[in-house]
């Protein structure tokens, strides 16, 4: 009984969200004629898309920029593309699932076309009526087969500990099968990784002469390749250009030096595929400081910068919440150095120590 209340209570106020968010997106739609010619165009440019094999979180990044209605309906078709199969697989008619998630049919049957400006609560009723999470109908994972859905129920299962040894020996056998980033037998990369003031620019050159390796700050090979400094690229082409920039380059850097000293910029960690890239090809240090340091260091070296009790302010906040929103992702480095409180010719005294010992290894 009370199963049959919620499931009614759920239907009717499912079935009135959707037919309201399918009111107000037919009205918008039929608001204008204009507009449906250009929401008609759009839709073609995304069928291109499609065809092109654009349709990537990439390519329709990239597109976006050119056309961003064309970017919505492209991902329209793609997010109904998914409902339509996850539903198929499922052998459910169309009827069944507009009754199991309380929407319409009319509205399901214009979210499978891609004609839909789906809102993320109906979204949801859908997911939860497919049994899927809510991500599988947002994310792309269609694109890497059958074998990637089963591959991450498994590893959900894991603890934190055994993700850790599996990503390891995830990176091992990839390189054991030929992948380009492992490090070569005799390579001694190594990255500097960590929040602003960390140490990076002033440690690695040290690190290098002693180790008798080039360093490369990253930051500036980015500039070369750009050929304008970082404050115009991010002016130019945002933080999203700035990073396949750094990806690019960090691929560069592994490619030219099975020996090398590399200073990163801080934000490196939190670009998943390009930190695993560097993981993977470097031994990397996080060069560990107090957020306060880290304030005291950015204000020794920027003091005219950030000269306004306001903005000094602002500046404290920032770091301690970058640093603790990227302190887990600077924590799967190879080894950890704590520099507070410790000047740079102490730090470089144990850096040296972690090198004998590696190299004795
Ligand atoms: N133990 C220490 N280790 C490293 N640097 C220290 C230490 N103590 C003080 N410093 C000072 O902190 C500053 C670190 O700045 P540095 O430019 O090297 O950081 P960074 O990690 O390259 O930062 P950014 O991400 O802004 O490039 C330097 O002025 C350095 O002299
Ligand atoms: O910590 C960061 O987010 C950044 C640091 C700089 O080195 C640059 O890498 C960029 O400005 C981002
Ligand atoms: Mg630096």
């Amino acid at each position: 009984m009370a199963t049959t209340t919620r499931k009614t209570a759920g239907k009717t106020a499912g079935k009135t969200a959707g037919k309201t968010a399918g009111k107000t997106a037919g009205k918008t739609a039929g608001k204008t004629a204009s507009r449906s010619a250009s929401k008609a165009t759009a839709r073609k440019q995304a069928v291109k898309m499609e065809e092109a094999g654009k349709a990537t979180p990439e390519g329709m990044q990239q597109e976006a920029r050119q056309d961003s209605e064309a970017f919505t309906a492209a991902l329209s078709m793609r997010l109904g593309q998914r409902v339509r199969s996850a539903r198929a697989a499922r052998a459910m008619t169309m009827k069944q699932l507009a009754e199991e998630s309380g929407i319409s049919l009319p509205y399901l049957s214009r979210v499978e076309k891609g004609d839909g400006n789906i809102s993320i609560a109906v979204l949801y009723r859908l997911a939860t009526a497919l049994s899927l999470p809510l991500e599988h109908l947002l994310s792309d994972n269609e694109r890497y087969g059958a074998d990637y859905a089963l591959i991450v129920e498994l590893l959900k299962r894991q603890t934190h500990e055994q993700l850790s040894e599996i990503r390891q020996w995830l990176a091992d056998y990839t390189a054991g099968r030929g992948g380009a980033r492992a490090q070569p037998p005799g390579s001694l990369r190594i990255a500097l990784i960590g929040l602003r003031g960390a140490g990076k620019s002033t440690l690695g050159p040290l690190l290098a002469r002693q180790l008798d390796v080039p360093f490369i700050e990253l930051n500036r090979e980015i500039e070369k390749e750009a050929g304008v400094n970082l404050k115009e690229i991010f002016w130019l082409y945002g933080q999203a250009g700035y990073r396949r920039l750094e990806r690019r380059c960090l691929e560069r850097v592994i490619a030219t030096y099975p020996q090398v000293v590399l200073a990163t910029g801080g934000g490196i960690v939190a670009e998943p595929a390009t930190y695993e890239l560097l993981l993977h090809s470097f031994y990397n240090v996080w060069l560990k400081a107090a957020p306060d340091e880290h304030f005291a260091r950015v204000m020794a070296q920027h003091d005219a910068r950030i000269a306004s009790p306001q903005l000094q302010q602002e500046a404290m906040e920032n770091i301690h919440y970058t640093l603790e929103a990227r302190a887990e992702l600077y924590a799967l480095a190879h080894a950890t150095l704590d520099t507070s409180g410790k000047s740079v010719q102490q730090t470089l005294k144990e850096m040296t120590r972690l090198f004998a010992r590696r190299r004795a290894a």
